[in-house]
């Protein structure tokens, strides 16, 4: 876990094993207990912040069906874009941080492997997502199927005491690989995935009231 300021070198040396490995095997890497739960939490009452302070936007607004055109639409997944240079998001920039070192020490890794064919400089914003319950969900899709320059998903999950009944797991279906990977979005679990096609994804149906993620995109 990280050192007051600095993060502790076994611990990041074995996250980037995992991640060049993992992603060179499956092109997805998850990660357990990234942070510790107290950094966790730091980070989760301040998206909790975002949350109550409005700063959420409708990400996808989606219509249901008929029926539910007389009540509005259902608002999809709600984003707020951040730098983690705000005051009040300052663990979201530590989180960003330790993020940015470990994508760019794995691009440059002796054993890179695939990652080598990328020359990541850059990223996006962090964004900020809560799917607020009621079957909010994100349809099958592709992060990066055009060649927009992104490279690597890195999503950040903030949901504590997370169970089956909860929904909101992300269904990743590898291209070419028959077998399906199911990802629980729980509290402090760290995720990686090739952006582009090899990874075609969904969120399922998020029953619980408020399923938080925070996902950075790196460019090539
Ligand atoms: O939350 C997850 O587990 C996966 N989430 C996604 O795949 C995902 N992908 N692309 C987006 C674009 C705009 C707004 C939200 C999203 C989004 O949640
Ligand atoms: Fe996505």
């Amino acid at each position: 876990t990280l050192e007051e300021g600095g993060f502790n070198e076994e611990w990041f040396a074995g996250i980037l094993e995992s991640i060049v490995r993992d992603l060179n095997q499956y092109g997805v890497c998850v990660i357990d207990d990234f942070l510790g739960a107290e950094r966790a939490d730091h980070i989760l009452n301040e998206v909790k912040a975002l949350e109550s302070h409005g700063a959420l936007e409708a990400g996808q607004v989606v219509s249901r069906q008929v029926q539910d055109q007389a009540r509005g639409m259902i608002r999809g997944d709600q984003i707020a874009w951040v730098t983690g240079g705000e005051p009040h998001c300052s663990c979201i920039g530590q989180l960003v941080t330790v993020v940015d070192s470990l994508v760019a020490k794995a691009n440059k890794h002796q054993d890179a492997g695939m990652l080598a064919n990328y020359n990541i400089t850059w990223r996006t914003r962090a964004m900020v997502a809560c799917y607020p319950g009621r079957d909010t969900h994100y349809v099958k899709h592709v992060d990066n199927p055009n060649g927009d320059g992104r490279c690597i998903t890195a999503i950040y999950y903030l949901n504590r005491d997370w169970s089956e009944d909860d929904g909101g797991v992300l269904r990743i279906y590898p291209e070419g690989k028959d077998q399906v990977a199911s990802i629980e979005p729980l509290f402090d679990r760290m995720l990686f995935f090739w952006s582009d096609r090899r990874n075609p994804h969904e969120v399922l149906p998020a029953k619980i009231t408020s399923r938080y993620a925070i996902t950075v995109w790196y460019l090539d």
